[in-house]
């Protein structure tokens, strides 16, 4: 921890005149581009040509959420719609596949709703790249070409309903774009078609019904078999799976289940008895399917599982048709091993017409009607459409499947910290002016809280937003921080120093640490590294710590940090350069080791200086470097 000097801050500086541009107005010009090897170690000034667009259009779902936030503790609201993911446009909504009337109702309030269904691949890429958000059910494939074809647009997938095997999560991880989904409004569909799969197979009611309709009378043919006292194994003791246990329990059957990761005390709580995989499988009359297809339990029924079975056992599929080798079951159907089969799910939907599995004698099946009643598609589109809206405005969803959750409580504790770490981690990689390149950064948090009550992964992944968006293109959110992060090859560590101060501030400080490189502002360099350090106070961000030297600005509009020998005038003198050209103080603090020696100045500004005003103060004597910084 750098050792902290006296300080005193002039707020706002009564030499500098007022100025009419906005801190909004400044902050979506530009921003300095400061590459790692930039060769200015002094004086730093803007570089024009280097700089890249803060655009508007910049998508922070995750970012804006904390930002909308931050306004209710009185931060700038232009920042707020800057960041926005929707800005003045609608955003564009596709929706790929049929979709319950209330969610349309709940989407088109929000954005321009796109309805375009059974869009082949190639059509699909063809229009994504117009498109805020897209909702799929099971039936569109969004592959990493989609992601691509989307260039950057695309900032939610919503899948109505549970599987997400159709969304490839890594690529969409990867291009930072949110996946969510309706986890709930469709179990009990799934369970009671479960149910219902069970008691048609077991008493035979579709072979008997269309042997009927073909006019026959057969009734020793379709002889059934009773449910009641006989072993049902539920695979998959989730929301679906132990909504099948409680209703097979009702019909009079012994459920036991198998999950690895289910709790036993839920299991208990229904009756049902959690064991191990060859358990289930070779003690069930009946097996029921309820895991998700995943690369563990792709085919995971197979030649070897079905051996293992009990002959004439019968199977249940309303999870996914992958799990199941098709052609084993197959094989298991005609030998007698598995004498029934009931399926809703294939591996390819729908399958071929002449699928030997849908055509056997004793298989039933049903084209993927798991979800397919009337409530759960409203309850599904409902609970889709509002977790999409949510997303573009800016909310962290309570169903987002390849993001942390944070819960709300959290969030909005954190908001402001949020906050200070991106503007931390923004300053800290504009310090950097060369070396081997941004490898390693620490983050030190100061804080009276034990690891158990600080979630630090929000204000991590606003860190590597600060440092990576300044020096790429690449859209840095909760989503993909640590894989971008990972792939540039920045290790950023973590530590908790425990304090002695209130347990009510989640953090008392953020330090953030970046080592081997070079600095174009010497005396951010403490011990070898560059480092700074920032609180909140009375909600706002502040720099706190330069180096070894303390300091004390609210962290707006843009930093200059000048180092001088400690001499009276010299707060006058920067600030009458700044003040010709027009350019607001709103903050100023000086940090110095001990009095007549080395001191910082930190000045934030309103404006970005033009040329000139940086040139003459690089011109006075007796400062001795000076940097300017975009926050
Ligand atoms: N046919 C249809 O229309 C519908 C199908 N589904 C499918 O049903 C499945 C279950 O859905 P939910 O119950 O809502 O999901 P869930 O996430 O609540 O439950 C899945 C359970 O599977 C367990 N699991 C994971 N790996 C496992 C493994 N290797 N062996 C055993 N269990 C494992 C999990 O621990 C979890 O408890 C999903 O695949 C979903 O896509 C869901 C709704 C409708
Ligand atoms: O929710 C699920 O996982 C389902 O399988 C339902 O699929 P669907 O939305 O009916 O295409």
């Amino acid at each position: 921890m750098a050792s902290s000097a006296s300080t005193k801050s002039i707020f706002p500086s009564p030499l500098i005149s007022s100025s009419s541009s906005s801190f909004s107005e400044s902050r979506s010009s530009k921003i300095s581009n400061l590459s790692f090897l930039s060769s200015s170690s002094f004086g730093t000034k803007p570089n024009n040509n280097n700089n890249i667009k803060l655009s508007c259009q910049r998508r922070c779902f995750v970012v804006n959420s904390v930002l909308k936030t931050v306004d209710e503790t009185k931060q700038t609201t232009q920042t707020i719609s800057k960041n926005n993911v929707v800005g003045n446009e609608k955003p564009t909504i596709l929706v790929s596949e049929k979709l319950g009337e209330a969610g349309l109702q709940v989407l088109r309030k929000l954005g321009n709703v796109v309805c375009a269904y059974d869009l082949s691949p190639e059509e699909l890429c063809a229009k994504i790249s117009t498109c805020d958000a897209l909702i799929v059910r099971s039936g569109t494939k969004v592959t990493r070409k989609v992601f691509e074809a989307a260039k950057g647009k695309l900032k939610v997938v919503g899948r109505a309903g549970v599987g997400i095997d159709n969304v490839d999560l890594q690529a969409a991880t990867e291009f930072g774009c949110l996946v969510v989904n309706a986890p709930t409004a469709n179990t009990i569909a799934a369970a009671e078609h479960g149910i219902a799969l069970l008691a048609a197979m077991a008493r035979n009611v579709s072979q008997a019904d269309a042997s009927l309709k073909a006019g026959k009378w057969l009734r020793s043919k379709y002889v059934g078999v009773s449910m009641v006292g006989k072993t049902l194994a539920v695979m998959g003791f989730g929301k679906v799976g132990s909504e099948v246990a409680r209703r097979a329990k009702g019909l009079g059957m012994n459920v036991i289940a198998h999950d690895p990761y289910a709790p036993a005390d839920r299991a208990r709580a229904v009756g049902v008895e959690l064991v191990s995989f060859d358990q289930a499988i070779t003690t069930a009359d009946f097996i029921s399917l309820h895991m998700p297809l995943t690369p563990t339990t792709n085919k995971v029924f197979n030649d070897n599982t079905f051996a293992k079975m009990k002959k004439g056992v019968r199977i249940i599929n309303v999870a996914r048709g992958g799990v199941i080798d098709e052609d084993a079951l197959l094989k298991a159907l005609d030998s007698g091993i598995v004498a029934q089969a009931a399926l809703d799910v294939f591996t390819e939907e729908p399958p071929a017409k002449d699928s030997k599995l849908v055509q056997h004698e004793n298989v039933i099946a049903t084209p993927h009607l798991g979800a397919s009643t009337k409530e759960a598609q409203e309850g599904v589109a409902i609970e889709i459409a509002e977790a999409v809206v949510g997303a573009l405005n800016g909310e962290l969803s309570a169903t987002a499947v390849n993001a942390p959750m944070v819960a709300p409580e959290v969030l909005s504790e954190l908001a402001p910290y949020v906050v200070l770490a991106e503007k931390l981690g923004r300053l800290a990689v504009q310090l950097v002016s060369g070396g081997s390149g941004i490898q390693s950064i620490k983050v030190v948090y100061r804080s009276a809280r034990g690891p158990d009550n600080l979630d630090t992964r929000l204000l991590r992944a606003m860190i590597t937003k600060g440092i990576i968006e300044p020096i790429s293109n690449t859209i840095v959110n909760l989503v993909n921080a640590d894989y971008i992060a990972k792939q540039r090859g920045l290790r950023i560590s973590e530590e908790r120093v425990t304090v002695d101060s209130s347990p009510e501030l989640p953090v008392e400080s953020i330090q953030i640490q970046i080592s081997n490189v070079e600095s174009k502002f010497a005396s951010a360099v403490s011990e070898g590294q560059i480092s700074i350090d920032g609180k909140v106070k009375y909600g706002t961000p502040h720099l706190t710590c330069v180096g070894s030297f303390g300091v004390d600005v609210s962290l707006e509009g843009n930093l200059i940090l000048c180092r001088q020998t400690d001499q009276p005038g010299m707060i006058g003198l920067v600030g009458n350069i700044l003040g010709q050209q027009n350019v607001n103080v709103s903050f100023m603090s000086v940090g110095r080791t001990s009095r007549r020696q080395k001191a910082i100045m930190a000045i934030c500004v309103d404006e970005e200086p033009n040329e000139e005003a940086l040139d003459n103060i690089g011109a006075v004597a007796a400062i001795e470097e000076f940097v300017f910084l975009k926050l």
